[in-house]
């Protein structure tokens, strides 16, 4: 697969799902062998596993007392994409614009601008099975030269178990928005967070319903942003991977658990 940019600039606009604040980001294309790196108060943040500084409800990059926060769903539908070599420079606030919630806005305003490079993008290749676990929570990587997700989740309410395969096609998770349980919202608010987090950029589940008028997206709209956020977290390694993942009951601090241990076999081999 050869590594790929952007042919212009591109700009986003909106709210950081936690922090509230306004933020502008802007693309910017990058040479062949750049990788991806937010710039931020004159700091350069690689995403790269060694710039990770919070897992807890978001992925958060950190260099030199600058942090960027909430880079996954964007780094997903770089993954999905396949661009590899980019600036995020970001504006305003601290964190990237939560938009609706899913991949949807940054996928339909990059898939035409992106362009193709002469060199090849590095293939991570899973060669032996990689597993962490936390609790009863685990993600296992197996060797397969297909690039495929499963993800299995124990919602509460009605939601209860569900579990799904992603083989590939962007199209069925671009639009799996963010999600939150309606018990969870006070604990969230009262640790800081999800200061700009509405019924416009995330899924509301109560116990028996949701709360978001349209409904759901897909009738397993959780499980498949799941999926959607290990995509990003995985792109933390900064190559295209080749390799069958299944995450139970995973979440950010466990995908990065996983990207660090892929990491260190990566650079040992
Ligand atoms: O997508 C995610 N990470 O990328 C998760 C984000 S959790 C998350 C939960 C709640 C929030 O604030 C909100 C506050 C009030 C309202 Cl009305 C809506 C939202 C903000 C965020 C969900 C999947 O599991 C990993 C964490
Ligand atoms: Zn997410």
């Amino acid at each position: 697969m050869k590594q790929r940019t952007i042919k212009e600039s591109l700009e986003f606009d909106g709210v950081g799902i936690h922090s509230g604040e306004r933020t502008k980001i802007i693309l910017h294309p990058e040479g062949e062998n750049t990788g991806i790196s937010f710039y931020r108060d004159g700091v350069r943040i690689p995403a790269k596993p060694e710039n990770v500084v919070n897992t807890f409800h978001s992925t958060d990059l950190g260099k030199d007392g600058v942090v960027v926060k909430t880079v996954e769903h964007l780094l997903a539908t770089l993954h999905l994409l396949g661009i590899s070599n980019l600036t995020i420079e970001v504006q305003g606030g601290s964190e990237i614009p939560i938009m609706d919630g899913s991949g949807y806005f940054f996928y339909r305003s990059l898939k035409d601008k992106v362009i193709k490079q002469e060199e090849d993008l590095e293939v991570l290749q899973i060669k032996e099975e990689v597993r962490v676990q936390r609790g009863d929570s685990y993600i296992v990587a197996l060797p397969c030269s297909c690039f495929e997700i499963t993800y299995e989740g124990e919602f509460q309410t009605y939601f209860g178990r569900q579990k799904y395969t992603f083989r590939g096609n962007a199209r069925d998770i671009i639009l799996a928005r963010t999600f939150c349980f309606e018990h969870e919202i006070e604990f969230i608010r009262q640790n800081g967070l999800g200061k700009g987090g509405s019924l416009d950029n995330t899924l509301v589940i109560g116990r028996d319903k949701v709360y978001n008028k349209g409904g759901l997206r897909y009738q397993d709209e959780p499980v498949r942003h799941k999926v959607f956020d290990l995509i990003g977290d995985l792109y933390l390694l900064g190559v295209s991977v080749r390799g069958k993942f299944i995450s139970y009951k995973g979440g950010h601090s466990l995908n990065y658990e996983l990207v660090k241990a892929l990491y260190k076999k990566a650079v040992a081999a």
